[in-house]
């Protein structure tokens, strides 16, 4: 619907959400169809003609990356004027991992095991479009074998290269287009809402520019040993990162730490981190080291951790949950048509009191009239045979429901 190029004088710009390193982000609606979106502001003016060019063959690729696990890309749009390139995009309305982590920090309580696998399993997702070039398909049952994904030659495989839980976005109940209800908190149920990876890819173009060399303050917690050492990246660049991401999840810090850059370096080049709290089960820790493994040989892919049971059961109860979810919105459905239904059918029994009542006036009117003049009645008086047409024309339509509703 928005995809291409769009035009910032369709857009109401609303609050600023926040500032990154490219920019400011703020929220925008975007007014022929009163949606509410974000507007990533980004300065162009240092970029020479070939990054230009990249960047918006990057916006080109990420307005197709559609998938419910990724923040939608909708369109962008210059201010030539001011040298801005501005990126509009889906808005999360529930914040990011980063507030949900330092929520249970600041509570002194460890994330619920099951939300963690949630997570995890819905940025496997998001990774397998992205690394693979394609969806997975749906599960049958949890035993279903899953075939080896062939990368053809014109597969845009898009690599993350910036996943931290600033990156990862929290949005309500899945099918919840207005973003409520959700349940991140843990305090309502275990079973999570949609988790959105954002940010994606545009890392590519921005990374060879200056302002991003210059801009790029954040300590580089989630970076792998090989970006560390100015190899390229590589879809495993991302899983180290999601390594680290989902370690943060359990022991509410990441794996590495250190006072200064180079001991940070030296420790994720090492690949020695502490086990995550007992509290959580040995599965979860021994799929955090198959990610977190400095040798990429030794590093699980996105479909190799998709394989493991756990996360096969984690994405069936996904499923299911959307499947219950659609259901529920089917119900809601239904029980609107039923509504619709019934005030139908009361109008149409209404229309034909009146018509009823109408005709046994004229009725008795004429038989009064033929009774007046003496003579007798045999048959329906000329004029209401006349008029029968009238009275069945007059009738109202039957009640018809269209079915046509995305559940046909
Ligand atoms: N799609 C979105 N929906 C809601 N909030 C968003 C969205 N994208 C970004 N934000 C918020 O806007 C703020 C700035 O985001 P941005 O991604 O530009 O920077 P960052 O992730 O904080 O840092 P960096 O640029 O280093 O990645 C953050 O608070 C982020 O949570």
């Amino acid at each position: 619907m928005f995809k291409g190029q769009g035009s910032s004088s369709e857009y109401e710009v609303l609050e600023e959400i926040g500032r990154g390193s490219f920019g400011c982000v703020r929220k925008v609606v975007h007014i022929p169809t009163r949606t509410v979106m974000v507007r990533k502001e980004i300065k162009y003016g240092h970029m020479n003609q070939k990054e230009r060019q990249q960047l918006i063959a990057e916006c080109k690729i990420l307005s197709h990356l559609q998938h419910d696990n990724i923040v939608r890309f909708y369109s962008w749009d210059f201010n030539e004027q001011m040298q801005i390139l501005y990126l509009y995009m889906e808005y999360c309305s529930q914040g990011d991992l980063q507030n949900l982590i330092a929520t249970y920090k600041s509570e002194r309580k460890y994330i619920p095991e099951q939300i963690i696998w949630n997570i995890l399993t819905q940025l496997l997702l998001a990774l397998y479009r992205c690394h693979y070039g394609e969806d997975l398909q749906p599960l049958n049952t949890i035993y279903d074998r899953m075939k080896k994904p062939t990368i053809k030659k014109d597969t845009n495989i898009v690599i993350h290269r910036d996943m931290k839980p600033g990156n990862v976005f929290l949005n309500g109940e899945s099918n919840d287009s207005s973003g409520g209800g959700n349940s991140w908190d843990g305090k309502k149920n275990d079973s999570a809402g949609v988790v959105k990876l954002g940010d994606f890819g545009l890392a590519k173009s921005l990374g060879n520019s200056v302002q991003f060399a210059t801009t790029y303050v954040g300590t580089p917690y989630y970076m792998s040993p090989e970006v560390l050492l100015d190899q390229p990246y590589s879809p495993l660049s991302d899983i180290w990162s999601l390594g680290c991401v989902i370690y943060e999840m359990c022991s509410l810090r990441p794996p590495f730490q250190a006072k200064t850059y180079i001991d940070l370096q030296n420790k994720i080049k090492s690949g020695k981190f502490e086990n995550i709290p007992d509290y959580y089960s040995d599965g979860l820790m021994s799929i955090i080291k198959s990610m977190i493994q400095v040798d990429m040989r030794n590093r699980a892919s996105t479909f190799e951790l998709l394989q493991d049971v756990q996360i096969r059961t984690s994405r069936k109860a996904l499923q299911l949950e959307r499947f219950e979810n659609n259901l529920l919105d089917y119900e809601r459905e239904l029980v609107n048509i039923e509504k619709i239904l019934e005030k139908q059918a009361a109008d149409y029994e209404r229309a034909i009191g009146q018509l009823r009542e109408q005709f046994v006036v004229a009725v008795e009117e004429r038989a009064r009239e033929v009774a007046q003049n003496g003579k007798k009645i045999g048959k329906v008086p000329e004029e209401l045979y006349k008029n029968r047409y009238y009275y069945r024309d007059t009738l109202p339509q039957k009640p018809a429901y269209h079915w046509q509703t995305k559940y046909r």
